[in-house]
């Protein structure tokens, strides 16, 4: 098919010319459009407005020359912008010999000639390969409004070793968000620490910079000795036991691979390799790289627990920080038996010099207490924001749709707007099916993921829609948390989430793909008489952002509009620690930090011995 220019009529004045390659929009394209329309939308959005449809309004109207040979579905679609859908055969696609593993990406590897106390090397291909893309989320024009910070402001203030500073150059980020801001000077007086912020507020950047430039300077006195890489590895040969400083645990394998991506670009030109350990790939491939050596270890429980049994893998003995990202749902139930054996099982260091740190946007006080059964008694809370609240960024909006309209108000909704990386969340794994065959047999370009997938599958539909190969991606809330995907411009809840299944916390995250670092994004939920469940929650969500509330949802409104949320205090846990007699705190201030402190409530952790420490001012 040959499909060489796409036009956008911005208004009727102005009218924007895209060039695109014979095929299909490229993803450059794709963020042309949403960045200029991304503010029309927004106000859209906020007026709860039904669906502009192109012939409505002419600011959305799109033209694209469209081949003559499409059949009507295609056609249509073509017209309003999207490109040609990719078929994807399960059986032959999955049976290919190749595939790039993500965890096999090419990371930065030390040379045993190399001055330690120097900066490694460039290479330019590799920097080329983990800075310069445009499929790397960059932050909004909006950021700064967002994020006044106090504590460290400037990256130069936070004493960054050498390497790190370049590389977060190089990361492109000009300044600390709120919550690095705040972790900075926390990680570095030694402490342990929950953050809590928003989704897409850098939370990953808020534990990894802090950590990885502390270690830059000390890899060589703390870290195991390794194979030189330089010269040929063989695994039976050289191969070592995996001694990782870092444990950074989370709980999905995606999420894992993109902790491992950051992972990589913040250890660049510095003797930390980063590994990562996640199901559905193959093991020995995950093996071999572990026994090259590993400082930072990323990976979701099942298999780190696998790599802990077997032997000479993996020893936890010098790890001097583990993570808990996504620290909420780690801790539930469904979890439990797999992070308790993270967390006091093997040979897992227990001594004084091991921190421990817990991350997410939403933190119930439930979790908040058993979070603390695992941390020292003087650890630090940082909350940006109020835990669990949804960012001001995204602009939500809610339609009364019945079940049997769903399918055909999914497609209208998407034609409406311009093309760009659509997610399209429904609750199980056969209505994933049947959505992503609705869509793709409508002429859209669309895939779809869960768990009963292989990986390989999981990992090809994530990389089509990073790419923007396929810029529809059809989910379960297993990709609810964590996916940071650039321009991810539109969020549809095709299902709601249901209140004893996720409910308003998976809702959070779910539009939280959207309007990430200082972006803007839409959120739209398909509602109606079966979500009653989680209507009460979802109403104070969006009175709390000044959202509309739609005329069926007008009975859960609360008296005068008063918003209260069990867990938006820290109050009754401060009170805990009065009772218990502590009650040291080190204080944050910040315009978007209504408190960060440290308490506790004297329980030690699974195996350590609680032990007074004393208390360390942060210097700034
Ligand atoms: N200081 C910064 N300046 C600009 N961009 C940044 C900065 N720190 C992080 N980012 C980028 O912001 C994006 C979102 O960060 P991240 O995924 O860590 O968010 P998060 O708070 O963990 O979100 P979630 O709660 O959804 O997991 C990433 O693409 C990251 O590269």
């Amino acid at each position: 098919m040959d499909f060489t220019e796409a036009y956008v009529e911005n208004s009727p004045e102005e009218v924007t010319v895209i060039e695109t390659p014979a095929g299909k929009p490229s993803p450059l394209n794709y963020k042309e459009y949403s960045a200029a329309d991304a503010q029309e939308w927004a106000s859209m959005a906020a007026s709860n407005a039904a669906p502009a449809t192109p012939e409505a309004d002419p600011a959305f109207s799109y033209v694209a020359l469209a081949p003559t040979d499409a059949n009507p579905a295609d056609q249509n679609a073509l017209e309003h912008g999207w490109g040609e859908r990719t078929a994807f055969n399960y059986d032959e696609d999955g049976a290919k010999e190749s595939h790039d593993w993500a965890s096999n990406a090419a990371r930065y590897e030390w040379k045993g000639e190399y001055d330690e106390s120097a900066i490694g090397p460039r290479n330019e291909d590799l920097e080329k390969m983990l800075f310069d893309s445009d499929l790397i989320p960059r932050a909004g024009n909006r950021v700064s409004d967002q994020t006044p910070i106090a504590a460290v402001k400037e990256w130069d203030d936070a004493g960054l070793h050498p390497i790190m500073r370049e590389n977060v150059r190089l990361c492109l980020y000009d300044k600390p968000t709120a919550i690095q801001s705040f972790a900075l000077p926390a990680v570095s007086c030694g402490k342990d620490l929950i953050g809590i912020a928003h989704t897409g507020s850098g939370k990953t950047g808020a534990f990894l910079i802090p950590i990885l430039s502390d270690l830059m300077g000390k890899a060589k006195r703390l870290a195991a000795a390794r194979p030189n890489l330089a010269e040929e590895f063989i695994p039976s040969v050289h191969g070592v036991t995996a001694e990782p400083l870092v444990l950074i645990v989370c709980p999905t394998r995606e999420l894992a691979t993109q902790i491992f991506d950051e992972t990589r670009r913040l250890c660049y030109r510095s003797m930390l390799r980063p590994c990562v350990a996640y199901g559905g790939a193959p093991v020995r491939l995950q093996r071999e790289e572990l026994m090259k050596g590993c400082d930072i270890l990323i990976g979701s429980p099942g298999r780190i627990i696998d790599f802990m049994g077997q032997p000479n893998v993996l020893s936890l003995r010098r790890v001097r920080y583990t993570v808990i990202d996504e620290a909420d749902e780690l801790l539930h139930f469904d979890w439990e038996e797999d992070f308790k054996k993270i967390m006091s099982g093997g040979d897992m260091n227990e001594d004084e010099d091991h921190r421990y740190m817990m991350f997410s946007a939403t933190f119930d006080k439930e979790c908040r207490r058993l979070a603390r059964t695992y941390m020292m008694k003087d650890y630090i809370r940082v909350r940006v924001g109020r835990p669990g609240s949804s960012h001001l960024m995204v602009s939500q909006r809610v339609f009364e749709v019945p079940d049997s309209g769903k399918k055909t108000r999914l497609y209208e909704t998407i034609m409406s707007h311009m093309p760009t990386r659509t997610l399209v969340f429904v609750n199980s794994k056969t209505q994933v099916d049947f959505v992503d065959d609705y869509l793709y047999n409508q002429g859209l370009p669309c895939t779809s993921i869960h768990s009963d997938r292989t990986q390989r599958e999981r990992e090809d539909a994530i990389r089509a829609f990073r790419t923007a190969e396929c810029p529809i991606l059809v989910a379960t809330g297993i990709s609810a948390r964590g996916l940071d995907i650039v321009n991810v411009m539109h969020v549809i809840n095709y299902d709601l989430p249901k209140a004893h299944h996720g409910g308003i916390t998976e809702y959070i995250h779910r539009i939280g793909r959207t309007a990430r670092i200082g972006n803007e994004g839409i959120a739209t939920s398909f509602y109606n008489d079966r979500d009653e469940d989680i209507a009460p929650a979802l109403v104070k969500i969006l009175l709390e952002t000044k959202q509309d509330i739609p005329e069926c949802l007008q009975q859960f409104r609360p008296e005068e509009d008063a918003v209260t949320f069990d867990d938006d205090t820290d109050q009754e846990d401060d009170d805990d620690d009065k009772k218990n007699g502590d009650g040291d705190k080190v204080a944050f201030s910040g315009d978007e930090s209504k408190t960060a402190d440290s308490d506790d409530n004297r329980q030690s952790r699974w195996t350590r011995e609680d032990t007074k420490k004393e208390e360390v001012q942060p210097e700034w």
